[in-house]
């Protein structure tokens, strides 16, 4: 069987600089997906023009415009970039450009351009599940997204915090409360393969 070998990252794209170049259909949707995921992103767009609807999501976040064609000089300074132009020949230069000088990109929906992927992300407080399809289906990353949203409760956020709370009040070694957390923790998991098992 084929295996996804990516490695997952969770970054705090608060502290770095995204660039997208373009500011067409395929820019806003990858802008949307990345401000719904990360608020506090810090966003710049290159771009002779902008959809209205790319000005409205740039207003809500940390994203700035410039409306211009795409020059090397736009690089400085960015940690990662998304190159969505729908001139092939201007993608393929920015790839060559960021590679040059060791900065992650991704062509949308150009896989051997991407350093990285876009993933299907799913938010619930302080949890967060990414999934990729190792880009064979972004349309299974899609499905499988919105059914991760619908079944994992709203309410995960509670565990996380209050499992915060128990972990400073265990007192011993850091082994003693690794094992202390486990066995706390080691229901969640029977019970759940219990229910799937009764479901099956
Ligand atoms: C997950 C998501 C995140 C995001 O965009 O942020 C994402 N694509 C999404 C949707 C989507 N994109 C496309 C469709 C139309 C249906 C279809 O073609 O399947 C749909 C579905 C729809 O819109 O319904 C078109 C498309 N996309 C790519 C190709 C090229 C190819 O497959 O070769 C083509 C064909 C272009 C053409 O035909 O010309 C490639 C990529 N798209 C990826 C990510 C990366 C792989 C992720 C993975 O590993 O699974 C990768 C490799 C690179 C990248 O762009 O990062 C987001 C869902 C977000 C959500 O809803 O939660
Ligand atoms: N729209 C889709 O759903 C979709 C799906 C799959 C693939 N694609 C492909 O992705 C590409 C982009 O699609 P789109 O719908 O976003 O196109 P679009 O025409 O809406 O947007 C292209 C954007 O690139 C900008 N641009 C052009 N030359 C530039 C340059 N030199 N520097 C900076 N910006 C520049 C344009 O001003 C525009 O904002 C196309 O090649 C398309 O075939 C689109």
């Amino acid at each position: 069987m084929e295996r996804n070998n990516l490695y997952p990252i969770f970054l705090k794209t608060s502290q770095l600089n995204v660039l997208i170049v373009g500011g067409g259909n395929v820019a806003e949707e990858k802008l949307g997906f990345l401000l719904k995921s990360s608020p506090d992103a810090n966003v710049t767009m290159v771009s002779p023009m902008f959809r209205a609807g790319t000005l409205t999501l740039a207003e809500k976040g940390q994203v700035k415009l410039i409306e211009s064609k795409y020059k090397k000089r736009f690089l400085k300074g960015h940690h990662i970039v998304i190159a969505t132009t729908d001139v092939p020949e201007v993608n393929i230069k920015v790839h060559k450009h960021c590679r040059k000088r060791s900065i992650l990109i991704n062509v949308a929906d150009n896989p051997p351009y991407c350093d990285f992927y876009m993933g299907g992300i799913v938010t619930k407080g302080n949890v967060k599940v990414a999934i990729s399809t190792n880009g064979k289906s972004p349309t299974t990353a899609k499905r499988l997204r919105q059914f991760f949203e619908d079944v994992i409760p709203e309410n995960v956020d509670d565990l996380v915090k209050n499992l915060n709370e128990y972990r400073k009040t265990i007192k011993g070694d850091f082994e003693q409360k690794v094992e202390t957390l486990n066995e706390f923790t080691k229901g969640l998991i029977e019970t759940s393969a219990i229910k799937s098992n009764q479901e099956e």
